[in-house]
């Protein structure tokens, strides 16, 4: 654009014959001119810059906004609008026999109101009566779900089974241990996460720093591992000194949890009242069965005179690169972040406790969460600050659920309400069961992983058939505790 205001100039200068008059006049005007059209130049390029500057910011916009609509798109999944199409006709991977149905929902039951009984059938000759605990979370109570006997059974085959801590210390050196193991972030984080629920809590986190100020208590951990006779010398000194009492008091009440537990099989083997409870479980929560069976095997806790679990959620929330343990095998993820995915806690009495050990939902219906400064986390403390206790009584089922619904029918976002915790066993023991049901948050996961297992199964049915007729014996099934 330059080059025709120059050919001017030059024709100009080229001018050799003398000037006409006029020529002075023409010249200024050139001149004029030649200014007006660098500014308007300088104008059209400014306006030229910025908008081809607005261009690509534009297609950057669009590239991005693409970007995150796919993640939305993603997260969306879940919902079940997308899971008819996405486990529908236009999923192949997902067969008719996964017993998965393609447009399954997830019947929740309506709680009505804080109070309110509706009667259940759960076992054939009996009704059962659930009450409302509460609505948020949406939390029942049955009394008398199992009989006096059923307990018993539980009760015994954990004892067979024999239970492990629930917590156990951690050595002192843990950094230096850590290097030298090379462990993963994944790995390090399982290992702080004591409930393995998939997130950290407070206490858990607290009980790392307080592992590192106490290395004496973690001898006293090591030694209890190591040495059973220097174990019963120091614990013979914490009775008889009143100040090693109080510390050792200190400590125990940093843990987590104090407790022991154990896990029950119920599926096909077990035991009659294990896969008796299943059944009932399946009709109380009116869940597909193929959920419920799908599920973590029954886990059984004990707490001793003394013992707690501070306040908790069963399972973390869920967000699109969080990966469910359960369905982690099918979904083909390598996310360092998982949790357990307990769409729904029932969580069975097994005994009447002397005093205390009741469960506590410290923020049930938000009715004291906002005034009290207390750390309601703590039950061997702030347990009667909590807006809702249940006491322990043997054969009651309390169940709730962890999620919310996602308003399709399949779950949502984590229910923060559900926070709970066992207070602390003031005289006697408690014990209790949990049985958790697992879904994931994802449908397409889920059904996957129900995919996964039906065709595991068949597998396993087809290759001992084949050894069945091949060996003409009989295979006596493992009977699973
Ligand atoms: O012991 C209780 O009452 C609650 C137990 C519990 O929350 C759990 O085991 O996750
Ligand atoms: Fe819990």
């Amino acid at each position: 654009m330059m080059e025709p205001q120059d050919n001017i100039e030059e024709d100009d200068t080229a001018a050799s014959a003398p000037p006409p008059r006029s020529l002075p006049r023409q010249r200024v005007s050139l001149q004029k001119s030649s200014v007006c059209s660098r500014s308007y130049f300088m104008v059209v390029m400014v306006f030229f810059h910025v908008y081809i500057i607005n261009v690509i910011a534009l297609l950057l916009y669009v590239h991005y906004n693409n970007g995150s609509n796919a993640i939305t798109a993603n997260r969306d999944f879940t919902s079940r609008d997308n899971s008819h199409k996405d486990t529908g006709a236009s999923n192949p991977q997902t067969p008719a026999d996964s017993g998965f149905p393609r447009n399954m929902h997830l019947p929740r039951i309506e709680g009505i109101r804080v109070g309110h009984v509706q009667k259940v059938s759960l076992v054939p000759g009996k009704v059962h009566e659930m009450k409302t605990l509460s609505l948020k979370p949406l939390l029942f109570e049955i009394p008398e779900f199992l009989s006096e006997e059923e307990c018993g059974v539980v009760v015994h085959l954990a004892k067979l089974k024999g239970l492990m801590e629930s917590q156990v210390m951690v050595p002192e050196g843990q950094e230096e241990l850590n290097q030298q193991l090379n462990l993963s972030p994944e790995e390090i984080f399982n290992f702080l996460d004591l409930n393995q629920d998939g997130q950290l809590q407070p206490h858990e986190v607290c009980w790392q720093s307080s592992v590192s100020v106490k290395p004496w208590f973690c001898s006293l951990a090591r030694l209890r591992k190591c040495n059973v006779w220097l174990y019963l010398v120091f614990i013979s000194v914490c009775v008889c000194s009143f100040t090693l009492c109080v510390i050792c008091n200190l400590i125990r009440s940093q843990l987590v949890r104090n407790s022991r537990h154990t896990w029950l099989y119920q599926g096909q083997g077990a035991h009659q009242v294990l896969q008796d409870l299943r059944k009932r479980v399946t009709h109380l929560t009116r869940l597909p069965s193929s959920l419920v069976e799908l599920s973590e095997p029954l886990q059984i806790v004990r707490y001793e005179q003394g013992g707690h679990y501070h306040a908790h959620h069963d399972s973390g929330p869920v967000y699109p690169e969080t990966a469910c343990t359960h369905t982690r095998l099918a979904a083909n993820t390598t996310s360092p972040f998982q949790t357990s995915c307990r769409y729904i806690t029932v969580l069975f009495y097994l005994n009447n406790v002397e005093e205390g050990g009741e469960t506590t939902f410290p923020v049930a219906d938000n009715r004291t969460y906002e005034e009290n400064d207390v750390d309601l986390l703590d039950t061997r403390k702030h347990c009667d600050k909590g807006n809702l206790r249940v006491k322990p009584i043997k054969g009651t089922a309390v169940f709730w659920y962890n999620y919310l619904s996602d308003g399709r029918g399949w779950v949502g976002e984590q229910d923060e309400y559900s926070l709970h915790g066992g207070c602390v066993v003031t005289r006697g023991t408690k014990w209790v069961a949990n049985n958790w049901i697992n879904v994931d948050p994802d449908y397409q996961r889920q059904a996957r992983y129900q995919q996964f297992v039906s065709q595991q199964q068949e597998t396993q049915e087809q290759e001992e058939l084949i050894s069945e007729l091949n060996s003409d014996q009989h295979i006596d099934r493992h009977q699973d505790l």
